[in-house]
C-alpha cells in the first residue's frame, strides 16, 4: 500500500538490506545497550502503554526497534520466551515480525526491524494520538502491521481498561474475528478522514454517507477532484465493517474482496446496502445515539478550525 509521498524519520540506510529480514535472534542485553547507546533518550522513537520503543543499530549495521516492556512483572504466570518464539513464527509480508528478543533479568525486549516512516498516526495527526500507531510505514511507505498477538503480554485488566476508550474497540468487547473486522473498519474511517478514531466516528460518517456527500467526509488534505470512487468505497466499507451488531458485519476475506474489486458493478451493489439508506423514523433511540456521537465528532471539527485560525 503506497500510502503517501512524503518521508521522514531516520533515514533509509540499510533498508534494503532489511527487506531480506534475517533469523530469529536472542540477543544478550550487552547488544542492545550497545546497540541503542545504553537506551539513550535521543534514540527513543516513541512510548505507548506498556513499552518505550528504541532505534539501534547492530555491529552489521542493520538498524533496529527494540521495544522495552515496562509492566512485565505483572504477567509473571506468562512464558515470555515462549510466548515470543510462537509469534516471531506467524510471517506476512504486512506483519512487522520479531526478529529477536532478549530476557535477562528483569528485562524483556523485543527486536523488530526499524521502520523509517513511523506510524500511521503520526501522519494522519500531528498533535499525535495513539492506535493507527500499530500500523508502521517502511521505507517505501508499505503499511506493516506491528503489536499482532502481543497483547498476550500485557497486563490482562490494564490492557482492556486502557481499551475501552479508544474507539477501535467493538461494542460487545471481545477478542474476536469480528471484533478485528470493527477495529479495521474504524482504521479506514480515520484514514480517509483524517479524523482520530474515537467514539462517535461512525455516528458521523453515517448521515453524510445517507446525503451522498462524500467530499465532506473525506479529509479536507485532499483535494476535492482526488475524492474518487475508491475512497468512497473505503469509506462504505468501513461503515459496513463498523456497525455495532457483530453479526451484520463483512468477514475479512469478504473485506479484502470489496476493496480489491474494481468492478461497477460490485460498487453500485455496495452502495445499495441498506445500511446507506436514512432510516425513516428520526425519533427513535439509535437515532439520539448516533447524534451524540456525531456531537463528538463535531466539536472535533470546530476545534481543528480553531487551531488553524
Ligand atoms: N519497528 C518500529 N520502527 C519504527 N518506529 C517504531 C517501531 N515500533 C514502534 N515504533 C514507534 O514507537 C512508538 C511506540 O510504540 P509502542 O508499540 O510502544 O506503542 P503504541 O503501539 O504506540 O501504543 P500501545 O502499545 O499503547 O498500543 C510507535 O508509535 C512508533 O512511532
Amino acid at each position: 500500500m503506497q500510502l503517501f509521498s512524503s518521508c521522514c524519520g531516520r533515514g533509509s540506510a540499510g533498508d534494503k538490506e532489511a527487506k531480506t529480514e534475517p533469523p530469529r535472534k536472542i540477543f544478550s542485553l550487552k547488544e542492545l545497550h550497545a546497540a541503542t547507546n545504553s537506551f539513550n533518550y535521543d534514540n527513543k522513537l516513541g512510548e505507548g502503554r506498556f513499552s518505550s520503543v528504541y532505534w539501534g543499530q547492530l555491529s552489521d549495521g542493520s538498524q533496529i526497534a527494540v521495544k522495552r516492556l515496562k509492566s512485565w512483572t505483572n504477567r509473571e504466570d506468562i512464558n515470555f520466551t515462549l510466548v515470543v518464539e510462537i509469534l516471531s513464527r506467524i510471517r506476512h509480508k504486512n506483519l512487522l515480525s520479531v526478529r529477536g528478543y532478549c530476557n535477562e533479568g528483569q528485562e524483556r525486549l523485543l527486536v523488530y526491524e526499524y521502520m523509517p516512516n513511523l506510524s500511521l498516526v503520526s501522519h494522519l495527526h500531528v498533535h499525535g494520538d495513539v492506535r493507527a500507531s500499530n500500523v508502521l510505514l517502511d521505507s517505501e511507505f508499505e503499511a506493516r502491521v506491528t503489536d499482532f498477538g502481543y497483547g498476550k503480554l500485557m497486563p490482562e485488566d490494564e490492557a482492556k481498561s486502557n481499551n475501552n476508550n479508544n474507539g477501535y474497540l467493538s461494542p460487545e468487547c471481545v477478542a474476536s474475528e469480528a471484533g478485528d473486522v470493527y477495529s479495521f473498519g474504524i482504521l479506514l474511517l480515520e484514514l480517509v478522514s483524517g479524523k482520530r478514531a474515537k467514539l462517535g466516528l461512525t455516528e458521523w460518517v453515517l448521515p453524510l454517507v445517507y446525503e451522498r456527500k462524500f467530499g465532506e467526509i473525506v479529509d479536507q488534505r485532499v483535494k476535492e477532484e482526488d475524492v474518487g470512487e475508491g475512497l468512497k468505497k473505503v469509506v462504505l466499507v468501513g461503515l459496513l465493517c463498523a456497525q455495532r451488531e457483530a453479526e451484520m458485519r463483512p468477514t475479512m476475506s469478504q473485506v479484502v474482496e470489496m476493496l480489491m474489486n474494481e468492478s461497477k458493478e460490485k460498487m453500485s451493489e455496495l452502495e445499495c446496502n441498506p445500511l446507506f439508506k436514512k432510516p425513516c423514523s428520526s425519533g427513535d433511540e439509535n437515532h439520539r445515539e448516533d447524534q451524540e456521537g456525531a456531537d463528538v465528532i463535531t466539536e472535533e471539527k470546530d476545534d481543528h478550525h480553531q487551531q488553524q485560525e
